[in-house]
């Protein structure tokens, strides 16, 4: 059994900077053409001269003989300009702007505080069509963390595309029923992206026979309907959900501690974690659309040219993979059987 793809992207990912994304870039190019870097670092990328800055640096530690180009996104702040959005528009590399609710998940200090300090900021992007891509988690310390996300389509995104009802908007790394079905039921300028192990894990994971803490991501991983709800989109055909692994590597130390990290670091098996998902639910045959075809339509890029072959044959991730300073991160599955192997 094996199952072929057009070459796909990955329209969800953290990179990191310096010898962090030496150590994990070369993961994600064998595996994807293309990639939206988000703009998380420390300090972020909050301006078109940021992203180029960036941008060269990823293409600086790709591996030669690999063929990858990063697709670059700003961060919003409450004080992005209508300005910016024009110089983004026009670069040709920045494809997009993030939002973080201040405070949702890692590195997000920086984020917006109130949407509404940013609505030129957002008109301009409507005028535009350069898409919005959105952390969806409220961060009010009183709404229950399962509940983050049905609340915030309530109380941020609902009122977000009132205001700006042509606002391309992706709802990323959705991990409920209630987002899934918001998505479907919105209009074409609405889409999300899905991560793996959110296809693969309920929240079980977190605890079976203890804490583990590579399965602790934000959003948080949710209990089993929701997982249900988010195979049935991405296996729908359904153009509007794509993959994006949300890959998101933290030293094997700041993972395992008193206050562990957030981030599940999947680039090493994107593929085949969510062949995996995708067979379990008899539809290899939607995967390519998934992977290949949703996310660039959207994205009004061309799809790429070449194709990728996934067999089904066992291997097992390692038990680390070396990170920057002499750290390790440790992958989604290390040490575990994987049923699907990418071919070089
Ligand atoms: N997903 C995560 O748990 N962590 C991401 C941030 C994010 O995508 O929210 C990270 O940068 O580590
Ligand atoms: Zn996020
Ligand atoms: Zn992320």
């Amino acid at each position: 059994m094996q199952i072929t793809l057009t070459r796909p992207d990955d329209w969800h990912l953290h990179l990191r900077d310096g010898d962090a994304l030496a150590a994990v870039l070369p993961h994600t190019a064998r595996q994807f053409a293309r990639a939206i870097v988000m703009p998380n670092l420390k300090p972020p990328v909050v301006s078109v001269a940021d992203a180029a800055a960036y941008r060269a640096r990823i293409l600086a530690a790709l591996p030669a003989g690999l063929d990858f180009t990063p697709l670059m996104t700003l961060y919003l702040t409450d004080r992005t300009s209508a300005d910016e959005i024009r110089r983004a528009a026009d670069s040709g590399f920045v494809h997009a702007v993030k939002l973080y609710p201040a405070g949702a998940t890692t590195n997000s200090d920086a984020g917006v505080s109130d949407l509404a300090n940013c609505d030129a900021a957002l008109a301009e992007m409507e005028r535009l069509g350069l898409p919005l891509l959105v952390h969806g988690e409220v961060t009010d310390p009183a709404i229950d963390i399962f509940d983050r996300e049905q609340v915030f389509i309530e109380r941020v995104l609902q009122p977000l595309l009132a205001r700006h009802p042509g606002l391309r908007v992706v709802f990323e790394h959705i991990t409920t029923q209630e987002a899934a079905e918001f998505v479907a039921g919105a209009g074409a300028n609405v889409a999300a992206t899905i991560t793996a192990h959110h296809l693969l894990y309920n929240r079980n994971a977190i605890f079976t026979g203890g804490v583990r803490p590579h399965y602790y991501c934000l959003p948080v991983l949710k209990r089993e309907r929701h997982r249900a709800a988010l195979l049935r989109a991405a296996t729908s055909g359904d153009a509007r959900f794509f993959l994006g692994t949300d890959s998101a590597p933290h030293a094997r130390g700041a993972k395992e501690a008193a206050c562990g990290c957030a981030g599940c670091y999947t680039a090493h098996a994107a593929l085949e974690l969510y062949a995996e998902a995708f067979a379990a639910a008899g539809a290899h045959d939607r995967l390519e659309a998934f992977a290949s075809f949703n996310g660039p339509d959207f994205y009004r890029l061309p799809r790429n040219s070449g194709q990728v072959t996934l067999l089904q044959e066992t291997w097992t991730p390692p038990a680390s993979y070396p990170y920057a300073g002499g750290d390790s991160i440790v992958p989604l599955r290390a040490g575990e059987t994987l049923h699907w192997r990418l071919l070089d």
